[in-house]
């Protein structure tokens, strides 16, 4: 397991590098500490941090217990007697430390999104980021469609120290209670946590709160994993795995197969919807209403 653990760490290192520019990127022996020096450089330091960090690495442990039918809802509450989110709520240390691995993560996604995916926002004159963290998407999206009116949501603790500017504002809530209404509600990295159930939950919270339904351009976007996409580079595969099981252990989440989306999007009461393939292992999907 442990070796499983790096290999999924290194390539994640070696995805994000995709992301840099080409004459930054290297191949062959000695990649992946490349790779690293480059993203401790670049201030990428969170993940190799995030992920062999004691508290977030010892779930791991309880792992094979936990699959034999141990206590807790995850590994993770097995190992520690509470959720990742109520073990933040204590330890705010920790709760940082997995926020700032989130937004490092996003200054990334976000520069590569707003650039290739510019039609995605074509109409549109509101975006809420639902379990936007400290806004770094919401930030990049304000600055480059200064039209359009960002409001992040996030739980009390992480967004108390956000400042807002002209047109993004930091909300403090909890999804499953009410989310905003705009045009379109994004949701990056949130419902690969959760199960069918909760995805459901959230999905017909955020079709409910779509301001310009029937045709006029409201919808859902995701940007998560897909599995088993064709054309699928076996790095990718390798990292969507082992993702796949890193969300079990945290959070008992998991990814999922397109025909698994379309079956949340269904029972969620959407007609539609569209992938596209531009962020390397992950997807952004346009879900409408
Ligand atoms: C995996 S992080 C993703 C953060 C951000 N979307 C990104 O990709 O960088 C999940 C986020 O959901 C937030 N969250 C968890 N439960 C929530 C709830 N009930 N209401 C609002 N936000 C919540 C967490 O605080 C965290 O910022």
């Amino acid at each position: 397991m442990r070796i499983l653990v790096h290999n999924g760490f290194f390539t994640l290192q070696k995805i994000h590098c995709e992301h840099l520019p080409e004459e930054e990127q290297d191949e062959g022996e000695g990649y992946a500490l490349t790779t690293i020096s480059k993203l401790l450089l670049k201030n990428y330091w969170f993940f190799p941090i995030l992920f062999l960090g004691h508290e977030l690495f010892q779930p791991w442990q309880s792992l094979s217990n936990w699959l034999k039918g141990g206590d807790g809802n995850s590994p993770f509450e097995a190992a520690h007697g509470k959720s990742l989110w109520e073990f933040g709520l204590e330890k705010l240390d920790v709760a940082n430390l997995f926020n700032e691995a989130m937004a490092a993560d996003s200054i990334v996604v976000s520069s590569v999104f707003v650039t290739k995916c510019k039609d995605i926002f074509k109409g549109l004159t509101s975006v809420v980021d639902v379990g936007g963290g400290f806004g770094i998407m919401a930030r990049v999206i304000a600055e480059t469609f200064p039209h359009i009116k960002c409001t992040v949501l996030d739980l009390p603790h992480v967004v108390a120290s956000c400042k807002g500017t002209e047109n993004l504002e930091f909300v403090a809530g909890d999804m499953f209670q009410a989310i905003p209404s705009a045009d379109a509600l994004l949701l990056k990295w949130i419902l690969h946590e959760m199960t069918d159930e909760d995805c459901v939950k959230i999905l017909k919270r955020c079709r409910e709160a779509i301001l310009s339904k029937e045709n006029k351009g409201g919808k859902v976007i995701i940007i998560d994993i897909v599995l088993d996409l064709q054309g699928g580079k076996p790095e990718s595969v390798e990292l969507q795995l082992f993702l796949d099981l890193q969300l079990m252990v945290d959070v008992n989440g998991k990814q999922r197969t397109e025909s698994e989306w379309k079956k949340l999007f269904e029972d969620s009461g959407f007609t539609s919807y569209k992938i596209t393939n531009v962020l390397s292992f992950r997807s952004v999907i346009e879900v409408f209403p």
